[in-house]
């Protein structure tokens, strides 16, 4: 087997917003913390992780279009190269496709077809996609603000599938497509990866990134808590390492929906060490100290106690 290229590896990626509090005041609010995640060629990695996580900033900041405010430190690497604003202006669009969690991202100007084409895009390739995608030509010749919610989502996946693009990412693709669009809609992403592609899948759906992902990164208050196989997940509590994942597993539908108690931490008030700790009853002294990520049992855990 020949070793797969990474294609994406985000290290100790923090992200701050400069904010202005009471008076004039300014202070720097972090929104992700020590974020780690790394996909291949050939891979859908899931980013699964509850509201305000920081799946989709992570996604922003990988594509350079986070907001002015925003302050970006640690290491983001493309294929090995660092990802410097310039080499994120070369790539987006191109080898780095984004399928925006919003359908506001949209030209509101431009009729769909020629925006999913682009600028000096092919016409017979739009189509093909269109077709896939159940996209009539009529729909070409209209703009975003005559697409119902699911028509346009599936304009979306189009823009970002008919490149030749690299690396994919996903912003929460699914919602508001039929339970059929939604498996199609994965099915390509997996067939875009099975042909080479790496893809980031941001969603809240772990049901259906069993299905498709390969592995899965759980975040939690702007930060990553686990990345676990799917075949872990599917094992259940015992195969995962995080006391988080453990809950997040168990909160699924049909492992009982049994809740945890309390809420992910606001960004500007994050405890100190573990962000998990105030809700973990694992927790001791020495979760409150900065806690690095380390592999185990063949995923990565952000917990000293995961054994
Ligand atoms: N421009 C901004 N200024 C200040 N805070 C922001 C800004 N954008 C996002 N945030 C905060 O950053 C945190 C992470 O936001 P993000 O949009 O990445 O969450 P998410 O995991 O994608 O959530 P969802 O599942 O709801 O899409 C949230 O607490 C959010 O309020
Ligand atoms: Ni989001």
């Amino acid at each position: 087997m020949t070793d797969k290229k990474t294609v994406l590896e985000v290290k100790n990626l923090s992200v701050s917003f400069k904010m202005y509090d009471k008076g004039l005041e300014q202070k720097d609010l972090e929104v992700i913390t020590n974020l780690n995640i790394s996909v291949k060629e050939g891979e859908v990695l899931a980013i699964a992780g509850s509201s305000g996580s920081g799946k989709s900033l992570l996604a922003h900041a990988v594509l350079g279009i986070l907001p002015n405010n925003a302050k970006v430190a640690g290491e983001m690497l493309y294929c090995g190269k660092p990802l410097t604003s310039n080499l994120q202006k070369k790539l987006r669009g191109k080898e780095l496709a984004l399928v925006p969690q919003s359908v506001e991202y949209l030209d509101p100007l431009m009729r769909v077809g020629k925006q999913v084409a682009g600028v000096d895009g092919s016409i017979d390739k739009q189509r093909e996609v269109f077709k896939k995608y159940n996209l009539s030509e009529a729909v070409e010749r209209l703009f975003p603000f005559q697409l119902s919610g699911g028509m346009a989502r599936r304009v979306l996946v189009s823009t970002a599938v008919i490149g030749n693009a690299k690396l994919i990412i996903a912003d929460e693709p699914t919602p508001g497509l039929s339970k059929e669009m939604a498996k199609m809609a994965m099915s390509h992403f997996r067939e875009l990866a099975d042909e080479g592609c790496a893809v980031l899948l941001i969603t809240h759906d772990i049901d259906l990134a069993l299905s498709y992902a390969d592995r899965i990164a759980v975040f939690y208050a702007g930060t990553t808590v686990e990345v676990a196989s799917v075949e872990d997940f599917a094992k259940g509590p015992d195969a995962l390492r995080h006391p988080y994942t453990k809950a997040l597993w168990e909160a699924i539908p049909q492992n009982g929906f049994k809740p945890i108690k309390g809420i992910q931490p606001y960004a500007g008030a994050l405890p100190d060490g573990c962000l998990f700790g105030p809700r973990c009853l694992m927790k001791t002294e020495a979760c409150e100290k900065k806690i690095p990520m380390r592999e185990l049992r063949g995923g990565e855990v952000c917990c000293i106690h995961a054994t």
